[in-house]
């Protein structure tokens, strides 16, 4: 076991999320079983009572790998030598609003957060961004962390990822771990854009499904695009322990590699690829190495994926615009 805990900090840890995603934590499901792992959770003042009552379960489960847990309300404190940063802490969308809706309302957190894990984060900071609008709450705090790479911060697409390899497995047949390669493309909104034009599904072409268009465009993108407002539907709140899931198989896969021959799906920083403007924080298909995801490339992108893909990175453009207009993204 290596002597020096890891830091990671989580916000919102009084939330649905937080609860969901704390125990995994852990428990070592993120980092491994050999890497003790010390929590800072950060609450807003109204929810420090509650993070309290987490801690204490957190305590009576006696993990082995738990070094210690820091209760705060200040982002500062909370993020000062931080390598692991999970930003969960969020308004989250109520039903029948859209994701654009809460622009305003989070990017106002999201600003100071990336300021202080640029005043103190560890130099090996890794930041994933869950709240809601993800992509675009990442692309503010990243702004407002120039000395920090813009590599280290990602937005949550895996939850999408995931879903997706669900719904695949089903129309297929087969075991979900015989899915591959599956991606999604652009903003974790309901403009996303799954794609399994280059799936392996247990040693078959993904494009075979490809050819029942009716199953395609009607019921697969759909069903994945809007999952999440099912979900609300169905629960009356929106996806907890699958978001807490995705969120430690991205940290999980960010550290640990990707296996060999499959890739996964993170929002990360755009350099160009696939026509995604250089800069925004868009979904590509992404494998991870040595610490670092890297966007898969040379994938063919025939005219149903250009369609939409643009589509979703037109949706981050305006999204970026909103915020830069509400002066969200600095100088
Ligand atoms: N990227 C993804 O795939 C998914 C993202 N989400 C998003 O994750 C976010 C959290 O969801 P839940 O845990 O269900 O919400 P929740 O409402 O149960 O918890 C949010 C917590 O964040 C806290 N909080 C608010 N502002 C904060 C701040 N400035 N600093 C620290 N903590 C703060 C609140 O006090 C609350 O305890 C939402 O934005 C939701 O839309 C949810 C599911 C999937
Ligand atoms: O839709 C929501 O508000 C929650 C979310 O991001 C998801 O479940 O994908």
């Amino acid at each position: 076991m290596s002597a020096t805990p890891v830091n990671v900090t989580v916000t919102g840890a009084a939330g649905q999320i937080g609860y969901a995603l704390l125990f995994r934590i852990a428990s070592g499901q993120m980092l491994g079983a050999d890497t003790p792992v010390r929590l800072r959770l950060l609450e807003i003042p109204q929810g420090v009572k509650a993070a309290e009552g987490t801690a204490m379960e957190l305590d009576d489960c006696a993990f082995p790998l738990l070094a210690g847990i820091d209760i705060h309300d200040e982002p500062r404190a909370a993020f000062d030598g931080v390598n692991v940063a999970l930003l969960v802490g969020a308004r989250p969308r109520g039903p029948g609003m859209e994701r654009g809706d809460l622009l305003a309302a989070n990017g106002g957190i999201f600003k100071p957060q990336g300021a202080a894990i640029n005043a103190g984060a560890a130099y090996d900071v890794r930041v994933l961004v869950v709240g809601n609008p993800a992509n675009t709450n990442a692309l503010i705090a990243q702004a407002h962390a120039p000395d920090v790479p813009a590599s280290r911060f990602t937005a949550m697409t895996r939850l999408d990822h995931n879903r997706a390899l669900t719904q695949v497995a089903k129309k297929a047949g087969v075991p979900v771990a015989d899915v591959r390669r599956l991606t999604i493309w652009g903003n974790h909104s309901a403009t996303q854009y799954p794609d399994l034009f280059h799936a392996d599904v247990a040693g078959r072409p993904g494009v075979e499904l490809t050819e029942d268009r009716t199953w395609l465009e009607d019921d697969f993108i759909p069903t994945v695009a809007k999952r999440g407002a099912a979900i609300i539907d169905a629960r009356g709140a929106s996806s907890a322990a699958s978001a807490a899931n995705a969120a430690i198989d991205h940290v999980h896969d960010w550290v640990h590699g990707t296996p060999e021959g499959d890739w996964t799906s993170a929002g990360i920083v755009s350099d160009g690829s696939y026509g995604v403007p250089e800069g925004l924080i868009s979904s590509f298909p992404v494998t991870s190495s040595g610490g670092d995801w890297e966007i898969v490339q040379g994938l063919e992108v025939g005219e149903l994926s250009r369609v939409k893909i643009d589509a979703s990175v037109a949706e981050l453009v305006q999204e970026r615009d909103a915020v830069r207009e509400l002066g969200l993204l600095g100088g």
